[in-house]
């Protein structure tokens, strides 16, 4: 099976709870050469928030996924490509895990399936958001990164395996890890890509890299820059 993600490199994940920096539109982002805006954060999120960068990247030429923190904000439009629904293996609670799931399964009944994919996220850095919402187990080897990797890919048939260090650069050991353990699964690494370096050096192991913060922090050179790293390495 193909799927979008098995050609991608670079992901732009966009925060619809922060601001761009002055000058920067969200057609300039669009146009830094990413595979695929992703939209997402873990708070602040609402449904006014979300359409309004949906909006906004959906008049330009790039792949663009909705990823939501909760059932409440997703949204119909034809403008998404798909959806990319987070499931966090290391949660402290099974809410992250299948229970958003079920209640969303529960309040909407059928689902556009076609366009829907799970992330099996591994979340890494304790300071992020995601991982105090979540109570994630960061406190983790790389040998137990490569074990949920492989449990995502063989046990659960996960397309996407997401090594998140959200706001910190990681451990390129511990992505390297996740990076042998999955053959199938396509591997997202995100967290603390800030240039060319730090870009280059997760996509030596990671299939695609993620750049969230930079883009509201720096904007359009700095972006660029990790997209060409992601085709380089
Ligand atoms: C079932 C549905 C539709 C949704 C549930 C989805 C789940 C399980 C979400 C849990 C994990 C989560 C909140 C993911 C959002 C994406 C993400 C990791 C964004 C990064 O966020 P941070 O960088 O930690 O936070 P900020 O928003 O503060 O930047
Ligand atoms: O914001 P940064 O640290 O680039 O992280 C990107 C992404 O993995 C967040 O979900
Ligand atoms: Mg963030």
């Amino acid at each position: 099976m193909t799927t979008p993600w098995d050609d991608w490199n670079h992901v732009l994940k966009l925060d619809p709870d922060k601001e761009l920096p002055e000058g920067v539109t969200y057609g300039d982002l669009c146009a830094t050469g990413t595979d695929a805006i992703e939209v997402g954060g873990t708070m602040g999120i609402t449904e006014e928030n979300m359409s309004a960068v949906i909006e906004a990247c959906a008049e330009h030429d790039v792949a663009l996924y909705q990823e939501p923190s909760n059932p409440e904000v997703v949204l119909e439009d034809d403008a998404l490509d798909g959806y990319l629904i987070p499931t966090v293996f290391n949660a402290g609670s099974p809410f992250w895990i299948t229970e958003a799931h079920k209640e969303w399964v529960r309040l909407e009944g059928d689902l556009d399936w076609e366009r829907t994919t799970t992330e099996a996220y591994i979340v890494l850095n304790p300071e992020a958001d995601v991982a105090e919402l979540t109570e994630a187990n960061c406190d983790l080897g790389a040998d137990d990164v490569a074990a949920y990797a492989t449990v995502a890919e063989h046990m659960f048939g996960q397309e996407i395996v997401y090594v998140e260090y959200s706001g910190t650069l990681g451990d390129e050991g511990v992505v390297q890890a996740a990076g042998e353990a999955t053959d199938q699964s396509t591997l997202f690494y995100g967290g603390g890509i800030h240039d060319y370096d730090s870009a280059y050096s997760m996509a030596q192991y990671a299939d695609v890299v993620v750049v969230g913060d930079l883009a509201h922090e720096e904007g359009i050179e700095a972006v660029r820059e990790t997209v060409e790293a992601a085709n380089d390495a």
